[in-house]
């Protein structure tokens, strides 16, 4: 997959999903990390917003393949071919082949986050002592120590070619599918998660042999808390802007070294974080409902107990309707 095709598809689909329905406007907020391609006032922005909250009630995270077909008729919705007859003009019709499975997977990525019963979701986090705002990746419940968020995907292009803004830039690690050391962009939720130099509660992952790579929790999360990673001490280097810094004036930004001290089993995704690591060739639609998949093993436990919670809930409702009931017909 090329950049050129997936930097405008992910901010398309990004500002279609989750930016004020009037990006214009002045003061609403847009994420930080926008390519350069992105048309504000094209057709295409609404059209794809439609076509989503169109099929949305049928997409089921925990079923991989319902989701993903579900995901397929947002993209048939969007490229209405002539013969299809008269219909609306979704705007995407002009797009290439490239493109629209860029769409693709960029919908069945960002589709995930959406959902109410996702791990993480996407939200409007301020950051450091400036008030500015951009995304940010937050837990929706609570989320153990040691768990891989698999619902907050990152994957990189083949290339780097594509110009682009400040998007987060990744190095491939050895074991990966990509030339060892290139630098490509990252594409994908994950590329919302925001930097801490010492309070940051993750770090990234990848899987070995492809172009992916995830978050890892190393402490636990709360509820409604931000998802932080640390960058690297060379990221933002001497005037760092995050909280850790900004509150306490002077501190350093984390040292690699400081880092490899970390606990045994988390030191080798340090390793990879050293290396500026990822990467898995978007293989769209199968990559997908692995990770799908692999997201419906890991949370299984946490989807059955919400769902334990939530048929409890009902039956104690249940209970104290029919034993007002009864209190009503004794006083009567
Ligand atoms: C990978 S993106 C993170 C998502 C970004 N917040 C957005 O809305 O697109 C990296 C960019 O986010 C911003 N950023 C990340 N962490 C930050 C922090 N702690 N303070 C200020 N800006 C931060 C910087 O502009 C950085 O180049």
């Amino acid at each position: 997959m090329a950049s050129s095709d997936c930097i405008p598809m992910e901010d398309l689909v990004v500002l279609s999903l989750f930016a004020p329905a009037d990006p214009t406007r002045s003061g609403a907020h847009v994420p930080q990390t926008l390519g350069l391609a992105v048309d504000f006032s094209g057709p295409s922005l609404i059209a794809v917003r439609d076509a989503f909250e169109d099929h949305k009630s049928d997409m089921d995270i925990s079923r991989a393949g319902s989701y993903l077909a579900a995901i397929k008729k947002v993209r048939s919705a969007l490229v209405r071919r002539p013969q299809d007859g008269p219909g609306p003009d979704r705007g995407c019709r002009g797009l290439s082949r490239e493109r629209l499975d860029c769409l693709e997977w960029c919908l069945s990525a960002y589709g995930v986050v959406v959902a109410r019963d996702s791990a993480v979701r996407l939200g409007v986090a301020r950051m450091g002592a400036s008030s500015e705002k951009g995304f940010g990746i937050f837990a929706r419940d609570a989320i153990p120590a040691g768990t891989t968020i698999w619902d907050a995907i990152g994957v990189m292009p083949g290339d780097n070619r594509a110009s682009h803004s400040d998007l987060s830039a990744i190095r491939v690690a050895a074991g990966q599918n990509q030339s060892t050391g290139a630098e490509r962009v990252l594409l994908g939720p994950l590329r919302m998660l925001n930097h801490r130099c010492r309070s940051f509660n993750a770090v990234f992952v990848y899987e070995e042999g492809t172009s992916a790579f995830f978050a890892q929790t190393t402490a636990s999360v709360g509820a409604g808390e931000e998802v932080v990673v640390n960058y690297g001490s060379d990221w933002f280097g001497e005037t760092c802007p995050c909280s850790d810094c900004s509150t306490a004036p002077g501190a350093s930004p984390l040292l690699p070294s400081a880092a490899r001290s970390a606990p045994a089993t988390m030191r080798p995704a340090w390793n990879a974080l050293d290396e500026r690591r990822v990467s898995l060739t978007v293989r769209t639609q199968e990559k997908a409902a692995d990770f799908l998949e692999n997201r419906r093993l890991g949370y299984e436990n946490s989807a059955g107990e919400r769902a334990e919670k939530k048929r409890r809930k009902r039956m104690e409702g249940r209970k104290r309707k029919q034993a007002s009931k009864t209190g009503t017909s004794k006083l009567t």
